[in-house]
């Protein structure tokens, strides 16, 4: 029964499902509240994708971001604030309607435009976590805009005008990541983020944060993502082998690199681990992420290679690392083990 599946059930019952149980050396450790905050990088974009921008002193902090931190978080980057709000909104409508409602949706072939779903790879794994998703494919959006959720019933036409703007957003990033990695011009036009994904984490309260986790430590497989985490905390980076937690500032955008703008920069750039730790109330995401269609061919960028800096990666099409990424995924090394050429 797919129902049995959804985290959502699990906790109706008010105890933690055994499946759920995170073994005692994964646990978070840290759970002392109030939380800690670092001073961690924030990036003013001035306006966002239109806006006008001193280029290089941008690039230049968001490559420094990169390597201190692995993520910055983003103000003034041109999503309206009332956008925001209404993303925020259906999305948290669409998890508080019956579990009936979601069901029709259901489904664990990963491959599928729209589904619903728990924790990562259900039928996988050894230990589930705590998280329902909703996750739909957004570009282009008129291709895909009629198979999203009908209800709430303001789904489609609000998510249809963030996907436009947030996709704008990390072109707009990606062209900054181009130019301080000395790419040509248009290296991630086309392909290489010709898919774009809406993500929509909805974690339940969990009866014992400190035997559940969210999402347990893992780098993103695609390009780039862009994260909208409300203003509840949960999302954690690894820094220097600490996990820390990030402020959920209000009116901002997170984000973090995935597998393949690190491969592709042949490690200059670094995906950044993270996972989301449980609470005690109720939290949304909206997590929007550009991937290489699924057979695009992924490889170092020959601007970033030569024979002192060879590539530490070989080619390969996106279909491949996906079906790496879905039997490993929180295994960071085993993921792009089968990638990487040994020196
Ligand atoms: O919900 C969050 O805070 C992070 C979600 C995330 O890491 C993901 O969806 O890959
Ligand atoms: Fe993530």
């Amino acid at each position: 029964m797919p129902m049995e599946k959804l985290v959502f059930y699990g906790f109706k019952h008010q105890q933690i499902p055994p499946s759920f149980i995170i073994p005692p050396e994964k646990r978070p450790q840290k759970l002392d509240l109030p939380v800690v905050y670092h001073n961690t990088p924030i990036i003013d974009l001035k306006g966002g994708a239109e806006g006008a921008l001193d280029r290089s002193a941008t690039i230049q902090q968001i490559f420094k971001a990169i390597e201190e931190f692995g993520f910055f978080q983003l103000v003034n980057d041109g999503i309206p604030e009332e956008l925001m709000e209404e993303v925020m909104e259906v999305s948290k409508e669409f998890f508080e309607m019956p579990v009936e409602d979601r069901l029709s949706l259901y489904c664990e072939d990963p491959m599928q435009p729209v589904r619903v779903s728990s924790s990562i790879v259900y039928e996988n794994e050894e230990v589930h976590y705590w998280r329902d998703k909703l996750r739909h494919l957004c570009h282009p959006v008129e291709e895909f805009k009629h198979l999203w959720p009908s209800k709430p019933t303001k789904y489609r036409e609000v998510i249809a005008t963030y996907s436009v703007k947030v996709r704008a957003l990390a072109l707009k990033l990606l062209d900054l990541i181009c130019e301080g990695l000395g790419l040509q011009p248009d290296y991630f036009n086309g392909e290489l983020s010709q898919m774009q994904s809406i993500l929509i984490n909805h974690y339940p309260p969990s009866p014992d944060p400190s035997l559940t986790l969210g999402l347990p430590k893992h780098i993103d497989p695609n390009v780039i993502t862009i994260l909208h985490q409300g203003d509840l905390y949960g999302f954690q980076v690894l820094k220097d082998g600490e996990w820390i937690d990030v402020k959920p500032l209000p009116n901002t955008h997170l984000v973090v690199l995935g597998h393949q703008l690190q491969i592709i920069s042949n490690d200059k750039l670094k995906g950044v681990e993270h996972r989301v730790v449980s609470t005690n109330v109720p939290r949304t995401t909206i997590a929007m992420q550009i991937h290489p269609s699924m057979d695009c061919v992924v490889e170092p960028a020959k601007e970033v290679t030569d024979d002192v800096n060879p590539a530490k990666y070989r080619s390969f099409t996106y279909q491949e690392f996906v079906d790496s990424y879905l039997t490993s995924v929180i295994d960071t090394q085993k993921t792009t083990k089968p990638f990487k050429i040994l020196a």
